[in-house]
């Protein structure tokens, strides 16, 4: 009873306070008891069970209330298993040889479990971050220090970084990793402050094997912050031990972040995230339909509906997964197959909000500049191949950035008949396996565009 009150406000929370909080904080809590007017929770650690407390209880509780539950307050206390010792902090750390998950005692943040080496589909854009990443994951002798994650919103930072996490829990279990926000950070900074606890949160930071922060961009313009964390960040650099970070954007771009930090930040490997191409999201969308298969037998899935997906919504991955999931949702609901006509009824408002934005003319004008001819020339008559070949990528550009049909597209190129758009499309298509240099043409221009 108790848990399946607590399974329905769970459910109305996960709509509330958004995947990602829900995830962080609401998820690694257990529901121990429900009765005279107290609902009583376990957080993995103290820092969850602070942060809950103070900016969850008000939610939980609402929530409770409307699932059924007589409740007038929230208790949450740490489980035993994950405690950190009320005396760990300020005390010095008693090295144990090996080490297990299940002792882990840092006031990190829960890692997600679905963030694995292995969901983590690579393509391309990815490549080179999930490399770095899976050469920190080893734990042998630290080769670049930092290692530094950055690109756009849900590209899969934090994805990278608990897997990371994981890898090493398996590998390497006498290593103690920390892995925590900036803003978890600043908050235990803080309170160590309040606390007059800033020795012993010096030297608990100072005492891990690996540090992960994602998206340090929080603490820039937090000055002490910034401060502490410098010097944390240098103390565990001297000592040998590996650091990773993420971010929004690379260090020199990080705004109001001092200078000698982002110097500091630029000195081990420096990698970002590329905006998705269309072959990564069709690769995620097609290692999810296969999860999604499991838990929904019998639901067909009709040719061309994840193609359609992957063509048209090229925001963030986090994006094409609630479309993912909300198209398994509502179909099995419905009892219908998932066809395209399904998926543009049930993703109307997603389909609308990914619209590109990017202009048949803006790609001429790019792909232009780029193989530097004049615009009239890329729209006009000439079929010397220094012209023609860049005005068939312009062709494809056209009709994988935008939703124009061949024939408009046809128009905005001198007039063209829509089968010589056609021609020229397949061309870019079939040049692209083996020209190398075309291929990454495409795809520079391509991310220009959608930048
Ligand atoms: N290459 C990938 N393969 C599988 N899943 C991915 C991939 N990239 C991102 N995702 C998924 O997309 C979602 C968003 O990723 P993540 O939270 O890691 O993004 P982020 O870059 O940290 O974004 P933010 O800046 O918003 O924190 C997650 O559910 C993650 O599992």
């Amino acid at each position: 009873m108790t848990e399946e009150t607590w399974g329905r406000a769970r459910n109305e929370l996960l709509k509330t306070v958004g995947k990602n909080n829900f995830t962080t904080w609401i998820e690694p809590l257990r529901i121990v008891d429900l009765c005279d007017g107290i609902a009583a929770f376990e957080a993995p650690t103290k820092f969850t069970r602070d942060w809950v407390s103070r900016n969850f209880s008000e939610p939980m509780l609402h929530e409770l209330r409307k699932a059924g539950a007589l409740v007038e307050r929230i208790e949450i206390r740490v489980a035993e298993l994950r405690a950190i010792p009320a005396a760990e902090l300020g005390k010095p750390k008693v090295r144990k040889p090996v080490r297990t998950h299940d002792e882990a005692d840092l006031p990190g943040a829960p890692l997600d479990a679905r963030f694995t080496f292995d969901s983590f589909v690579v393509g391309k854009p990815n490549e080179l971050a999930h490399a770095a990443a899976r050469r920190v994951a080893e734990g042998g002798p630290v080769t670049f220090n930092p290692l530094f994650l950055y690109g756009g919103v849900g590209l899969g930072k934090t994805h990278l970084m608990h897997a990371i996490a994981h890898e090493l829990q398996t590998r390497r279990p006498d290593l103690r990793v920390l892995y925590l926000s900036a803003e978890q950070f600043m908050y235990r900074f803080v309170q160590a402050l309040r606390e007059r606890q800033i020795m012993d949160f010096k030297e608990l930071f100072r005492s891990v094997d690996v540090l992960m922060v994602d998206d340090v961009q929080f603490i820039a313009g937090k000055d002490s912050t910034q401060e502490e964390f410098f010097h944390t960040f240098n103390a565990l650099v001297d000592q040998g031990k590996q650091i990773v970070i993420s971010a929004d954007r690379a260090p020199g771009e990080i705004k109001d972040l001092e200078e000698r930090i982002k110097s500091r930040l630029q000195c081990g490997l420096v990698v970002d995230l590329h905006p998705t191409d269309y072959e990564l999201r069709l690769g995620i969308l097609q290692t999810k339909t296969e999860a999604y298969r499991v838990q929904y037998p019998g639901l067909q899935l009709a040719d061309g509906v994840l193609e359609f997906l992957a063509h048209r919504i090229s925001t963030n991955v986090r994006v094409l997964e609630g479309a993912l999931t909300r198209l398994f949702a509502f179909a099995s609901l419905v009892g219908r197959e998932i066809t395209l006509d399904l998926a543009q009824e049930c993703l109307v408002d997603i389909l609308r909000a990914s619209d590109r934005k990017v202009t048949i003319e803006e790609i001429q004008r790019k792909v232009a500049e780029h193989y530097n001819i004049r615009l009239s020339d890329l729209v006009g008559p000439k079929r010397v191949r220094t012209i023609a070949r860049p005005r068939q990528i312009a062709m494809y550009l056209a009709k994988h950035l935008t939703t124009r049909s061949l024939p408009e597209i046809g128009r905005r190129f001198g007039g063209r008949d829509h089968t010589t758009i056609m021609h020229g499309i397949r061309k870019v298509e079939e040049l692209r396996g083996a020209d190398v240099q075309l291929a990454e043409d495409i795809d520079l221009l391509r991310r220009l565009l959608e930048a």
